[in-house]
């Protein structure tokens, strides 16, 4: 996929914002190698959040990553990211070419089983450059994800395949939620990476 021909790529959003599913990027022998290597190599911790002041632990693991260790701060908790491993650089490589944009940082969530989702929310952080695009890969288990409009509450669900990229644009974050909905169809782990642009 070359910048020219992106267009032709559906966009699942049919109004208030552009979210183009770009389908398979990586076939099942790069899936297979890239799911374990970053079992492997990825410096997962459990998620922290401060709720009502209160420290919560979750059983979804996260992971930042980027170009330099910039330190973040994410659910109210302020840490420094991990330097892109090997494979981290060649993911960001392939999913920049299909994007037509390019990232400074890597957010990696591990579910690992359908117990853990996380709920609707839009990435709207402070340090995430505006209307730039985040670009979602998926590794592991299949998983449903879901956007709900923030005024008109109308969902629209996907099912995101492994080996496949979404990537969010303009107007996405600021009109509609995402979520990953908790399953109990689902009882093997996923990993989600979301390439993102941070200003440093
Ligand atoms: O796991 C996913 O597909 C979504 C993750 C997400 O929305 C996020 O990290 O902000
Ligand atoms: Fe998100």
């Amino acid at each position: 996929m070359d910048l020219f021909s992106t267009e032709s790529i559906k966009n699942i959003l049919p109004f208030d914002g552009v979210t183009n599913y770009h389908g398979l990027v990586l076939d099942k022998k790069q899936c297979e190698f890239y799911y374990q290597k970053l079992m492997e190599t990825i410096q997962f911790k459990n998620d922290e959040a401060i709720i009502f002041g209160k420290k919560i632990i979750t059983k979804r693991m996260v992971a930042w990553y980027g170009e330099s260790e910039y330190s973040y701060t994410y659910s109210k908790i302020t840490k420094r990211a991990n330097i892109f491993t090997e494979e981290l650089l060649a993911l960001k490589e392939i999913v920049e070419r299909e994007s037509g944009a390019t990232y400074n940082s890597c957010l990696l969530n591990l579910y690992p089983t359908g117990a853990e989702g996380m709920a609707y929310h839009s990435d709207g952080e402070k340090m995430l450059r505006e209307n730039g695009a985040i670009a979602s890969l998926s590794l592991g288990a299949d998983r449903k994800f879901s956007f709900k409009h923030k005024k008109n509450k109308q969902r629209i669900d996907i099912v995101l395949e492994k080996g496949s990229l979404l990537v969010m644009r303009e107007g996405t974050q600021t009109h509609w939620l995402h979520r990953l909905p908790p399953t109990k169809k689902v009882n093997s782990p996923r990993i989600n990476l979301t390439f993102r642009t941070i200003e440093l």
